[in-house]
């Protein structure tokens, strides 16, 4: 049984530049939303796991005797957050009755938690009783991050649980943030929940759920950007569904069969983001009109180097020319295939532009809408710092 409830929210996130590149050892920078994913950890009936993902449609319940069955036979130790092999995925697939097809990636969701559930109570022998709630402000599958605050949240809340991180109480209304130390046990257990999702994930999606705001990545080095001006920034979900883990393993295969044209599109993304983080220092010093001019270039150089890997769409393509006859410029983020795209405003955008791209958006079946940036990362709430819809649908599982 746990000691008491535990609740937990991480942001989703947008790349700026470096999506599929960064899998390959290249830059990407990368933000936070002000978009969450909520999860919320309580004592379960005894002896009974059960999780609830409105999100994804799934509401499964086991019974402990069997989950203890499945607990693996070595204790690496929670510092050293096993990568999980395909042996054990296997198994629980098996147990948890989940097909094995590449496209249900929903059931993806359901093998993070058990493969997190039992590898960080592994070493106490003692599987806790709990019930699990997740609710996500962020379209599923969209390019946002999904899978990593998903993967974040599960990482905190059961780490919290097991007492491996801080796990006091929080003041009514107040969120609480975890020190440095507890982060990175956070961020590597959320990346093997992101290794069970996307297969080979390049740790930048969940660095962002973990410590927001925004960074650059470059093979698992994290440096925050503390100095960096404020974009303004229109979302677009085309809400063609699409799977990160697809995509990311089509790029691979194009660069196994082709890598004397993949690699120089790969070594030539790296200095797009490069560029891109030189240009937002400077204008962090002093934003000129010139540097969004730069900033819209570099938009559409790195769209023309995605559509090259095969990670486009007919809908992305129509987004950055309904955007462009405004004058404005758009790639996709995240892995693309659908999903979602981004578009610069600029401070000469007058906002009936922006107004009438959005209608124009909108009117092609995308939603659309401005969003914020910069949002903190993993947060440890009390109930009362919820709002009304959250709590109001954690607290009906
Ligand atoms: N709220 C949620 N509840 C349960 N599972 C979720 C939730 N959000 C995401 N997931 C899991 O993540 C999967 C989607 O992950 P995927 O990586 O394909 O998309 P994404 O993370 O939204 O986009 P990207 O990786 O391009 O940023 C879902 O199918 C599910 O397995
Ligand atoms: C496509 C990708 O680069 C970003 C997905 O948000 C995959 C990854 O970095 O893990
Ligand atoms: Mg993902």
């Amino acid at each position: 049984m746990l000691a008491r409830e535990c609740i937990v929210s991480a942001p989703g996130k947008v790349i700026l530049h470096g999506e599929h590149a960064v899998v390959h050892g290249k830059v990407a920078l990368a933000v936070s939303l002000n978009l969450r994913t909520y999860l919320r950890i309580q004592p379960g009936a005894a002896g009974r796991v059960s999780i609830n993902m409105p999100n994804i449609d799934t509401f499964l319940s086991w019974d402990m005797s069997s989950l203890h069955a499945l607990l693996p036979a070595s204790r690496a130790g929670l510092q050293n957050a096993v990568e999980p092999d395909a042996a054990v995925v296997l198994k629980l697939r098996e147990y948890a009755g989940l097909g094995d097809g590449l496209e249900d990636t929903r059931s993806l969701a359901v093998l993070a938690f058990l493969y997190i559930y039992l590898s960080v109570f592994a070493e106490s022998r003692e599987l806790p009783s709990l019930t699990m709630a997740v609710w996500s402000e962020l379209p599923t599958g969209a390019g946002l991050g999904s899978s990593a605050a998903f993967s974040v949240c599960l990482s905190a809340a059961l780490l919290a649980s097991r007492g491996a991180i801080a796990c006091s109480a929080v003041e009514a209304g107040q969120t609480a943030r975890w020190s440095d130390e507890d982060l990175e046990l956070i961020n590597k257990w959320a990346f093997q929940g992101e290794k069970i999702i996307h297969g080979n994930p390049s740790g930048v999606d969940n660095a962002v759920g973990t410590w927001g705001g925004a960074l650059r990545y470059l093979s698992g080095k994290i440096k925050p950007l503390s100095s960096t001006p404020v974009l303004r920034i229109l979302l677009t979900n085309t809400r063609v569904p699409r799977s990160t883990k697809v995509l990311v393993a089509g790029v691979r295969d194009k660069i196994t069969k082709f890598p004397a044209i993949m690699n120089p599109v790969l070594e030539s993304i790296d200095p797009i983001s490069c560029e891109c983080e030189r240009i937002l220092m400077a204008m962090a010093r002093g934003p000129e009109i010139q540097h969004y001019r730069v900033l819209e270039e570099l938009i559409d150089i790195n769209q023309h180097h995605l559509n090259v890997m095969g990670v486009g769409h007919p809908s992305l393509d129509r987004l950055c020319q309904v955007s462009l006859a405004h004058g404005l410029h758009s790639k996709l983020t995240g892995a693309g295939g659908g999903g979602c795209g981004i578009t610069l405003l600029t401070p000469d955008t007058d906002s009936s532009v922006v107004e009438r791209s959005i209608q124009e958006l909108k009117d092609c079946g995308y939603d659309c809408w401005e969003t914020s940036i910069g949002a903190p990362g993993v947060l440890h709430h009390s109930p009362s710092s919820l709002t009304e819809d959250v709590l109001k649908i954690l607290n009906s599982y």
